[in-house]
């Protein structure tokens, strides 16, 4: 098995018709690590998140997430390797609305057998596993059949860690999770999204803006750092 859980070499993206967009020629995600990845709008971020759960396909190099370059892989087992392995937590959360808390955390295992295996190592039950996660992120217990949208936005982001957490998977990839939060908020949520992670063993890929965050992590690394198009564009 890879010792890391994500390694690009040599990688070059642009978009159809546009200018180079990302050159990066190492970069690494150990196991268990938490990444703060930071850059300004438009860098190219969430492009690199796509690169790495296999829904942009690399013009030149390689992206493997725990040894796997998803591109070798058919559209079909691509899509089963990411659901077995990538949690994502969004911006917008992306939940669905009308179903209750525990049935949109539970619905991730709908797609990964493999987490739907792991999850019920541990608990009677996939609503117990998704019970545990969300008591473990601080929602009580009287909202967690109520559906979503009744939740506040703080809620709501707790649901959708909890539904990215659920099966271990081995990898977190969370782009802009806190921007909707406030400050006290957003301390909180890290801090237990932390807990989570530490008891799954999960890497976190967290992007964001938010600078204040930073120091919270193992690592920080700017995209311009590591891009060598936007460094040869800044020369
Ligand atoms: N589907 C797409 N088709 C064509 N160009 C795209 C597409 N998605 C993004 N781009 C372009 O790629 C560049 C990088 O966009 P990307 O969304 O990756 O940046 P970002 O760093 O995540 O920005 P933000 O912080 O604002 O979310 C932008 O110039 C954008 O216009």
């Amino acid at each position: 098995m890879a010792a890391e859980i994500i390694r690009i070499e040599s990688l070059r993206y642009a978009w159809p018709g546009q200018p180079l967009l990302l050159a990066i020629d190492e970069f690494l995600l150990a196991r268990g690590e938490r990444l703060f990845l930071k850059g300004p709008s438009g860098s190219g971020k969430t492009t690199l998140l796509g690169l790495i759960g296999g829904v942009n396909r690399p013009d030149a190099g390689t992206v493997r997430l725990l040894g796997e370059d998803l591109y070798t892989l058919s559209s079909s087992r691509r899509d089963r390797f990411r659901s077995d392995h990538i949690g994502y937590i969004f911006q917008m959360f992306n939940l669905l609305p009308y179903l209750s808390v525990i049935d949109n955390v539970t619905l991730a295992c709908s797609f990964s057998p493999v987490r739907r295996e792991r999850a019920l190592a541990d608990h009677q039950s996939l609503t117990a596993a998704a019970r545990s996660l969300l008591i473990g992120l601080g929602l009580q217990d009287s909202y967690l059949q109520r559906p979503v949208s009744e939740l506040s936005v703080g809620q709501q982001q707790r649901v959708a860690a909890a539904r990215a957490l659920i099966g271990k998977p081995e990898l977190i990839i969370a782009d802009e999770p806190t921007s909707a939060l406030d400050a006290d908020t957003r301390q909180t949520f890290i801090s237990l999204l932390f807990d989570e992670c530490a008891r799954a063993g999960t890497s976190l890929l967290f992007v964001s803006h938010d600078a204040s965050l930073e120091t919270l992590f193992d690592r920080s690394l700017s995209l311009g750092q590591l891009n060598l198009a936007q460094r040869q564009e800044n020369a």
